[in-house]
């Protein structure tokens, strides 16, 4: 069997243009344009790539863009001031303080300073705790990214048993929440899991975030199941030049599974769009607007 490649690229691509299609809606109908506001502390090079991209594509979508660039040495207690600044103007509907942070900040004192209603990335506790006990939540990007993947995949997810490799606060809890919320029957395996090939073996979804460039391999896959690779690791490419991996081993994965995502152009570009997706909630729920339409989240 060769896997249909889910191509991210595109998927994202249509919803990038289904937020644009709502945001000249809700500026001719309402006057309002959605706001953005990204924070990147240091000159980490992969970080700077993201963030210029958040910021040119929020505004191919119609929607202001906010940057903030902050020395790495600058004093957590100037972060959080500018945080707290961002949560008052009314001109910003999201918030994104982009992570990892330098190691003298406290991830976790930051996030919790963002206003809720305006932290599209969803790692506020508030949002953690609504997404957890199935409420309405601001979702984070790269998981809800996944799930329209898997929707879009196998339509119905119910009963499906899907196992989640990697268990931090960004992707792998809140991927089994929402897979719970689908109610597939969800397993999420770690580092100490025993017997990690024959757990993942008994999967009809994979959704691999471990960090681990090319970890899982094409015999630990039930055939014809549906792989996400969350992973984007680089990697020696043996010429003095470097190359992009996923958690996955995509040849051999790709020849067992029924549907796989490629790294790159599979989740990624789709955490920017539902980036974009999340400031367009943001921004309606704020004003007491009914939430977007078409996007699929
Ligand atoms: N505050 C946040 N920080 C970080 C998040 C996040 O969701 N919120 N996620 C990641 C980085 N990230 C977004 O910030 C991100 C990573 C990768 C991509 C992407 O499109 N990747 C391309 C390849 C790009 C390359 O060549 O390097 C792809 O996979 O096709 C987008 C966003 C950590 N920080």
């Amino acid at each position: 069997m060769t896997a249909k490649v889910i191509d991210g690229k595109a998927h994202a691509a249509r919803i990038r243009a289904a937020v644009a299609d709502n945001v000249a809606r809700l500026r001719e109908a309402n006057g309002v344009t959605p706001g953005l506001a990204v924070v990147l502390v240091g000159e980490d090079p992969a970080s700077q790539v993201y963030v210029r991209s958040k910021g040119r594509m929020t505004v191919e979508a119609g929607m202001q863009s906010f940057e903030h660039k902050l020395d790495v040495g600058v004093a957590e207690a100037e972060l959080l001031a500018l945080v707290e600044r961002l949560n008052a103007d009314p001109a910003v509907h999201g918030i994104l303080v982009q992570l990892p942070l330098p190691d003298h900040m406290d991830s976790a004192k930051v996030i919790r300073t963002i206003d809720p209603a305006k932290d599209v990335d969803g790692f506020h506790i508030s949002n953690v705790g609504l997404l957890g006990t199935g409420q309405k939540a601001m979702v984070p990007c790269t998981p809800l990214g996944c799930l329209l993947m898997l929707r879009e995949t196998l339509g119905d997810l119910s009963g499906l048993e899907a196992v989640v490799i990697g268990r931090s606060n960004i992707v792998g809890k809140p991927m089994a929440h929402l897979l719970l919320g689908e109610s597939c029957t969800v397993t999420v395996a770690h580092s100490r899991t025993r017997d990690l090939p024959g757990v993942v073996r008994r999967a009809d979804i994979v959704v691999a975030a471990v960090g681990r460039p090319e970890m899982v391999k094409g015999d630990w896959i039930k055939p014809g199941a549906t792989v996400i690779d969350v992973g984007i690791n680089r990697v020696d490419a043996g010429d003095g030049k470097t190359r992009l991996v996923g958690d996955v081993d995509y040849e051999g994965c790709s020849a067992i599974a029924g549907a796989i995502t490629p790294v790159p152009g599979g989740v990624g570009p789709m955490t920017i769009a539902c980036l974009l997706a999340n400031t367009l909630t943001a921004c309606c729920r704020a004003n007491g607007l009914p939430e977007p339409e078409g996007l699929g989240v």
